[in-house]
């Protein structure tokens, strides 16, 4: 039974429990009272001597599904923090952080831009006295925002992973939707504290009850209501909220801009609004219990406070709010409301930031890759890690300890997005993670393996600019003029590093929160307008990639086509509206099409190639053997092995070309390095196109053999020249297999899962598992289903004040029970189109989210229809 169905039996044992240790120790008492004595002592992982201001920064992004509101509110944040003198609109196209054209266009996010601002501004601050509460001192706010579209998912993942917070906003009429249920569980598993906003609880049918129970049912965690909605007169205009951690209510004038908030205490409110304040002390009381469940500390304060849940004060709330989120498990999440487009409730929300969000150095330790090893930076940097036998040979050979080479790491840094900003050039986002990242330092890409050196550092407040001379650990900021650095790279400073092999293996690999970036399954032709024009549109794709690298582009060796591939419909579409309308391509993009595989279905015969002609202008020859089979039948055990597009390709030399370390006796201007790189691009150029309908292959395993004693040629062997060899000999596998038949098709298919109503459920299944080859999996009633989201929760229990405005349905606690939840497997090709059909059988109320599941073969009829 969980916590949560045990809620009264639950306290009754605390208060035992504590009652029989009643605290004697005077210093225990003054640690128990004072959370925030205990939080400023703890010791962290990665607290490396901070700066302080540290402790007021956060660095939160909001999420939400399409249209919340992120935009709108966002726009107000930056309004009262009096960063921008006048409202931006969203509807006009003024807004300051979708400055893309593109996103004006449709209204909604598909960049991330990260702006700083401060909160409370500094003139509203105060510093001094130990127990003024965060929200009162001004804190350094880096907002990253986040796209909210399901095509836009690696963006989200991107952002999210460099994200110590966030604000969730929710619709307060549609609730909580498919999309905010996707990113929430994203953000469980980057385990990011959250608090919950319900917005637009202006509109009509706005229900701010039904919405609470959805986050309990949906998002499976237990909401603390921190604020009600305030409806003047029970029934009137929406017009504030009232306040369950301060017990007050705060009133905002109709049509003002929202600076001045009226204060309402408890007394007026038994004056003017009696049936309101006690509601709000209903939910007071409510809130007090949950927290109580889950907060050890806050209980204690309370039987202090002999059970009164209203005696108990409003900062031991605030900071037991702050610990039961600061796991970023999203067992508990304080509910906050407002409007943000009547301005209502912005600034209290700011508050909750500074308050219950935790600072860089309250979060886990960073993931990092580094060689074949997974690990924690901080483990890292502090020599716990035992690199050596990660990697033995390598490291073995050197005279410095591996110890002594990861002190000397100056800065490690994530670029987290590429923009392409009209006045600036190209702006790197990065967020530091240790050290710092001082102007002209010298950066190490570990992805690209280059140098790059840190030319201007800036701090950018959306279409501003403020020149920085380093960004210190915790800190996002921006780096201008590199000319490689991707999203997604991770940039590291090690002084006295070689310029072109950075510093000492492995640090040279060393990969901040690396993400999985699922296979591309859209893909749509890019024609250049004329000859003259293709070097032009190339560069503008490679900038796009740049921006985005779960975009892929492949040049088709024979037909020289340009081939675009992405997540999703939308977003290739955006892609191509950077293209031309942003960038001003001269090229179009064909239809958009499902981008299928070909595998390889039995092993092909050894195929040697010899490489032996001129390549721009020089000599080329060198020679390599292939062959190529099955992946799940290969024995990948080879001297080198790397994962490529769901192939993996090996390079194997003979017994007799190894040096007495083991590594390959190779001529001294063609390195180890340099020759696995070539012979591996040249394999995966090859597998970009299959022999049978030109799609990329995949499961395959590709095995090379390179013997330097005859398959190099002296100084004709370029590193282009073992290239070719690999792709050709590579090639003549492919035709091979495929004039013995064993080329297969395949498949994306997808889970999905689609929300609805009881009366359509029928209906869907029918039309998933008959008229479009799907299989359904489960049939979940939502929150009764157990996953591994999180906790099952007892809606009956859950607080929220009921909905003046609830139609005939609503009201009671079965309202969001009758959603249903169907998730299936379907062959991508049957979901194209299909919101259009989901919604004209749900009445427009069904939602869906999908994902690549894997490829899977085709059978013989659909091979056939593609
Ligand atoms: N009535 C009302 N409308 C709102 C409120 N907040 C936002 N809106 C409107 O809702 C629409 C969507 O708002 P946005 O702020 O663009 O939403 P978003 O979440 O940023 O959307 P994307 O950028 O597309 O993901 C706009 O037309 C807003 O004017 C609100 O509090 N009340």
């Amino acid at each position: 039974m969980s916590v949560l169905t045990s809620r009264r039996g639950c306290l009754l044992w605390h208060r035992n429990i504590r009652r029989s240790v009643r605290l004697s120790n005077p210093k225990e008492c003054f640690l128990r009272s004072n959370p925030s004595y205990l939080y400023s002592t703890s010791h962290h992982p990665h607290d490396h001597h901070h700066d302080p201001s540290i402790k007021r920064t956060r660095n939160i992004g909001i999420i939400a599904h399409i249209d919340a509101g992120k935009t709108t509110t966002t726009e107000r944040m930056l309004y009262y923090s009096g960063f921008t003198r006048r409202i931006g609109d969203v509807d006009d196209g003024s807004t300051v952080t979708d400055f893309l054209p593109a996103e004006r266009a449709r209204g909604i996010t598909i960049q991330s831009a990260a702006v700083t601002f401060h909160w409370p501004p500094h003139q509203e601050s105060q510093t001094s006295g130990s127990d003024v509460p965060r929200s009162h001192k001004t804190h350094t706010i880096n907002l990253i925002d986040t796209p909210g579209h399901a095509d836009f998912t690696f963006e989200v993942l991107r952002s999210l992973r460099i994200l110590d917070g966030a604000v969730c906003i929710l619709d307060g009429v549609a609730g909580v939707e498919a999309q905010t249920e996707k990113v929430w569980a994203q953000a469980n598993n980057y385990s990011i504290p959250r608090i919950v906003f319900v917005n637009k609880l202006d509109r009509d049918g706005a229900a701010f009850e039904r919405t609470v129970k959805e986050v309990g049912s949906r998002l499976r965690g237990w909401p603390a209501v921190c604020q009600i909605p305030w409806w003047k007169g029970g029934k009137g205009r929406f017009s504030g909220v009232g306040d369950a951690i301060n017990l007050c209510a705060l009133g905002w004038q109709e049509g003002g801009d929202g600076k001045t908030i009226e204060t309402f205490s408890m007394e007026q409110l038994a004056e003017q609004e009696p049936e309101f304040r006690s509601e709000l002390l209903k939910a007071r009381t409510a809130l007090v219990e949950a927290l109580c469940e889950y907060d050890e500390q806050l209980l204690e304060t309370w039987l202090e406070c002999n059970d009164d849940t209203l005696a108990v004060p409003a900062q031991a709330i605030k900071d037991s709010l702050r610990r039961c989120i600061l796991d970023g498990s999203g067992k508990l999440i304080p509910v906050f409301a407002g409007a943000s487009f009547r301005n209502i409730g912005v600034q209290p929300l700011l508050d909750a930031v500074d308050d219950l969000l935790p600072d860089p150095t309250e979060r886990p330790d960073p993931e990092i890759s580094i060689g074949s090893q997974k690990a924690g930076l901080s483990d890292l940097l502090s020599g716990k890690l035992s690199l050596a036998t990660s990697t033995g040979k390598h490291l073995a050979k050197k005279t410095t300890s591996p110890t002594a080479l990861v002190a000397q790491i100056e800065a490690c840094a994530l670029a987290f997005k590429v923009v392409n900003d009209a006045r600036r050039g190209i702006l790197v986002y990065i967020r530091v993670y240790s050290g710092s990242v001082k102007r002209n330092a010298a950066l190490w890409n570990t992805n690209l393996h280059v140098t790059e050196r840190a030319q201007r550092l800036l701090q950018m407040q959306a279409s501003d600019a403020v020149e920085i001379p380093h960004i210190s650990a915790g800190q996002i900021g921006v780096i201008a003029g590199l000319k490689h650095a991707r999203t997604g790279d991770t940039l590291i400073s090690f002084p006295g590093q070689h310029a072109k092999t950075g510093p000492p293996a492995p640090l040279n690999t060393l990969q901040l929160r690396p993400i999985d970036v699922p296979p591309p399954v859209f893909f749509a032709a890019i024609e250049p307008h004329s000859l003259s024009e293709e070097k032009n549109v190339a560069e503008i794709l490679s900038l796009l990639l740049r921006e985005d690298p779960s975009l892929h582009v492949n040049v088709d060796e024979e037909s020289g086509q340009v081939l675009l591939s992405g997540m999703g419909e939308l977003h290739l579409e955006i892609a191509r509206d950077r293209l031309v309308n942003d960038f001003k391509a001269k090229a179009t993009m064909g239809n958009i099409e499902i981008s299928y595989r070909e595998c390889v279905l039995a092993p092909s015969g050894t195929h040697r190639f010899l490489f032996d002609r001129e390549v721009a202008g020089k000599k080329g020859k060198a020679s390599c053997e292939a062959s190529i089979s099955p992946l799940e039948e290969a024995a990948v055990e080879q001297d080198f092995t790397v994962h490529r597009d769901g192939n993996t390709i090996s390079i194997h030399f003979p017994a007799s070309a190894h040096d007495q370390n083991g590594e390959p006796s190779l001529p001294p201007d063609l390195p180890p390095a340099v020759v696995h790189e070539a012979l591996i691009n040249g394999a995966a150029a090859a597998l970009a196109r299959g022999p049978r309908r030109a799609f990329p292959l995949h499961a395959s395993h590709v095995s090379l053999r390179f013997n330097p004693t005859t398959d190099i040629f002296g100084s004709d062997t370029s590193p282009a020249a073992l290239s070719s060899a690999a792709r050709l000999a590579v090639q003549a596998a492919l035709k091979e297999a495929f004039s013995n038949g064993s080329i297969g098709l395949m498949e994306p298919v997808m889970n999905v899962v689609i929300s609805c109503d009881e009366a359509s459920l029928g209906a869907i299944v029918h039309d998933i598992s008959s008229a479009r080859g799907g299989h359904v999996l489960s049939l979940g009633t939502e929150g009764n289903d157990e996953s591994d989201i999180g906790l099952p929760v007892n809606l009956k229990r859950i607080y929220a004040p009921p909905d003046p405005f609830a139609s005939s349905a609503g009201g009671d606690t079965s309202g969001p029970g009758q959603q249903r939840q169907v998730t299936a497997r379907v062959p991508l090709k049957e979901m194209v189109g299909y919101l259009k059909h989901l919604r004209s059988i749900t009445g427009g109320r069904g939602t869906f989210v999908m994902s690549v599941d894997k490829f899977e073969r085709l059978s013989g009829p659909r091979e056939k229809a593609v």
